[in-house]
């Protein structure tokens, strides 16, 4: 599941433990964008890797990976599937979006080239129609999963407020964004 996870939140995680339920898989590997190109002033990506590993830690199907934040020069899922079928040549791999990230898939880079690299799994998103927007049903599989109004931009305009985010992101998320003060944190009761 690729995303700028900034912060991580509740609708990720369940999103990516339905997918990984329906589709019987593995392994879920969360990939922390590196510099999202279609995205402005995101944190930088160390403090997004390590909230999601902090989010991700006590799920034993659940792992993240590097691979983007690693990466030189703007994020393009096309370079994100081939460095992980590099390193998992065996694999088969799916990639997990949200209804609003698959409206936008074909502004994305090498967009054809995607197809042949994994198959894509949309799921349902509050506020989203869930659909193939003129994207071919062999490529792409549609998934409604529990609907969970949570976005990163609201968790930060929370934060920046001195509301708080906990029960949105995981305990050791809230605990991770007030200890770096991310997101102009003001002072909140806890
Ligand atoms: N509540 C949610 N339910 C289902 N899918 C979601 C939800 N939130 C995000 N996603 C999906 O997870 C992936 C990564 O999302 P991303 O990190 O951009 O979070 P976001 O909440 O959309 O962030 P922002 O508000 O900063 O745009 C995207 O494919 C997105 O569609
Ligand atoms: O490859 C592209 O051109 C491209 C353009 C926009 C988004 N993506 C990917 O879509 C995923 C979700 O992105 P975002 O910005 O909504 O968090 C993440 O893995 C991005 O790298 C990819």
């Amino acid at each position: 599941m690729g995303g700028t996870f900034d912060p991580i939140h509740h609708g990720h995680l369940v999103a990516a433990s339905e997918v990984a339920q329906s589709f019987d898989l593995d392994e879920v590997v969360f990939v922390p964008t590196g510099r999202p190109w279609q995205k402005e002033h995101v944190s930088p990506s160390e403090h997004r890797y390590l909230m999601t590993v902090i989010a991700t830690a006590s799920n034993p199907r659940f792992t993240v990976s590097r691979v983007d934040v690693d990466r030189d020069g703007m994020t393009y899922t096309v370079d994100t599937l081939k460095d992980l079928r590099e390193r998992m040549p065996d694999a088969d791999l799916f990639f997990i979006s949200g209804a609003d990230a698959v409206e936008q898939i074909l502004s994305w880079k090498d967009v054809d080239r995607l197809w042949e690299l994994a198959h894509f799994i949309a799921v349902s998103r509050p506020g989203h129609e869930l659909s193939l927007s003129g994207l071919s049903g062999e490529h792409v599989s549609l998934l409604e999963v529990p609907a969970l109004s949570i976005s990163s931009t609201d968790c930060r305009e929370r934060v920046a407020r001195g509301f708080p985010v906990w029960y949105l992101v995981p305990d050791g998320v809230v605990q991770y964004i007030a200890k770096h003060g991310l997101y102009g944190e003001k002072a909140t009761k806890r």
